[in-house]
């Protein structure tokens, strides 16, 4: 796989997708053409049911689309296996969603040391960097079910960027905290993603978290609006 700083992050080419619903077919996805340059952040909105997560989905490889093709980092996914996906993943990838996920009998640091753990690295200063700007420095020795909330999402967070990842996928990053939590999750995520150089897909119903992105894709009937 190669990886030139200038490609796309994520470039969609007709890409369409649909479902059986009940003996009729659903279109989902209707031939989108969308692409995400290095460190752009996208808000993804549109009503429920509109394809949001099946988009993400397509995008991080969880799902695969009826037609059309994907590219990540300037390559094609057309001929990707699992091995492939997987060293995508690992490397260029962060995902923070609203259950913050994080791994329960293991604590913060050991939670966000993971993704770097899978590509043979150990902890470094941007972990310390992370962990500082996210208020969380104090609580790495902490199991994270001890943790409230808005705490679990800063150390999701610090996880999804702790490997610098090209792109992180957010699904409803503060669907679960209160408006200040919230807020403050938003500022941080973009801040950081930034001194990482990460591009953002953010999936959200809220008009306040999708302002914290500089673009917004709005999803209606399988067509992009933006
Ligand atoms: N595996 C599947 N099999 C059948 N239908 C599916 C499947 N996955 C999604 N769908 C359908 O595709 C449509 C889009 O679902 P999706 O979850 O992507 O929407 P969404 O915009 O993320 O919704 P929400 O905002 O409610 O999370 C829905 O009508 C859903 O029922």
């Amino acid at each position: 796989m190669t990886h030139s700083s200038h490609a796309a992050v994520v470039t969609l080419t007709q890409i369409t997708k649909g479902f059986d619903d009940g003996g009729q077919y659903h279109q989902v996805l209707n031939q989108l053409n969308l692409s995400i340059l290095p460190g752009e952040t996208v808000a993804l909105t549109g009503p429920s049911g509109s394809g949001k997560s099946t988009l993400l989905n397509i995008i991080g490889g969880f799902e695969q689309a009826d037609s059309g093709e994907l590219s990540l980092l300037g390559n094609s996914t057309q001929r990707w296996g699992d091995a492939e996906w997987s060293a995508f993943r690992r490397r260029s990838l962060g995902v923070v969603f609203q259950q913050y996920n994080l791994l329960t009998p293991l604590n913060v640091a050991d939670n966000i040391q993971f993704p770097l753990s899978l590509l043979g690295e150990r902890w470094n200063d941007w972990c310390d960097y992370l962990v500082n700007k996210l208020g969380i420095a104090e609580l790495t020795q902490r199991a994270v079910e001890q943790l409230s909330g808005g705490q679990q999402q800063r150390v999701a967070i610090a996880r999804a960027l702790a490997h610098r990842p090209a792109l992180l996928l957010a699904d409803e990053p503060t669907g679960n905290l209160d408006a200040n939590a919230g807020d403050e999750v938003m500022q941080l995520l973009v801040k950081l993603a930034a001194d990482a150089g990460t591009s953002i897909l953010m999936v959200t119903h809220s008009d306040t978290a999708a302002q914290y992105m500089t673009r917004r894709w709005h999803l209606e009937q399988g067509k992009i609006h933006e």
